[in-house]
């Protein structure tokens, strides 16, 4: 059996705690309370919940911008402290983040080029005549035209700019990626697209996608299975269909209640 894309058990991240510079009691925040989750290979987990449950917090830890203050995870089979100690190149090849601001998730001093050049080089090792073929299949996977290399972040629509950051997602060739509110920055009719170019990227490349959101349409329009995440704590986990069916958690269906755009079957 081939390991799971991402197992994450009991994990705790707790924030502020102890006596500060001058003795006096820092606030202890508990952002993700003992959390246990699982993405299949190939699958589309999305974790909602409204602002301050723990979602960017839990996706932090797992792409490492956050140490976890207990539990463990797994990535493709591997611990995920081990790979980070083998290096960057060896997690950054396992695991990518995609944020939720793409202009501000761009080097605004580097051109689209270089951005998308720099994993290929730093991560895969591939030399120059490999790299300009796959900046080629890049950009035609995120349906961007060859006059984007030279210009710099600034330049772009939000939904243009995600392209990019989605491209270089997959320039690290990365079977999993961690999307945080990829498209709550963006128009509606953007977001449409933008999720669309997601579902087929998944499909064409066999990525599994870890997908935060707070908007349940979002999550509805993309996920496989839901997990809700309620004061740091996962309280519900389901299949997309039942969960928006039947929520079961008393603030799933308050959540599910709430969402004027949800197809409710
Ligand atoms: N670096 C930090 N220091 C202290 N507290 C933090 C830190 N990061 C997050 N928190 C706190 O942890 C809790 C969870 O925050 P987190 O950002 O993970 O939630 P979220 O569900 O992603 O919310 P949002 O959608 O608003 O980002 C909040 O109470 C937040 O204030």
């Amino acid at each position: 059996m081939t390991a799971a894309a991402i197992e994450i058990l009991g994990l705790t991240k707790t924030f502020g705690g102890g006596r500060g510079l001058f003795g006096q009691a820092r606030h202890e925040v508990k952002a993700v309370r003992s959390v246990s989750l699982a993405v299949a290979r190939g699958e589309t987990l999305a974790v909602v919940g409204e602002s301050g449950s723990g979602k960017s917090t839990l996706a932090r830890m797992l792409v490492g911008l956050e140490t976890p203050t207990s539990g463990t995870m797994r990535i493709g089979g591997r611990d995920a402290s081990e790979l980070r100690r083998e290096g960057p190149r060896a997690f950054g090849k396992m695991i990518q983040y995609v944020f939720q601001d793409p202009v501000a998730s761009l080097n605004p001093r580097k051109t689209i080029h270089d951005i998308l050049d720099a994993p290929m080089r730093l991560l895969c090792g591939y030399e120059a005549p490999r790299r300009r073929a796959r900046m080629q299949e890049l950009l035609d996977a995120v349906e961007l035209s060859q006059d984007t290399l030279s210009r710099y972040p600034h330049e772009f629509s939000g939904g243009q700019a995600q392209r990019i950051a989605i491209a270089r997602a997959l320039a690290a060739e990365a079977e999993i990626m961690v999307l945080d509110e990829p498209v709550s920055a963006l128009d509606v009719s953007v977001q449409a697209q933008v999720l669309l170019l997601l579902r087929d990227l998944k499909a064409r490349f066999d990525l599994s996608y870890l997908f935060i959101s707070h908007d349940l349409a979002v999550v509805e329009a993309i996920s496989d299975r839901v997990a809700v995440m309620y004061l740091g704590e996962v309280v519900e986990t389901a299949p997309a269909s039942r969960l928006f069916a039947h929520p079961e958690h008393a603030y799933t269906r308050q959540l599910v209640a709430s969402a004027p755009r949800i197809s409710r079957k």
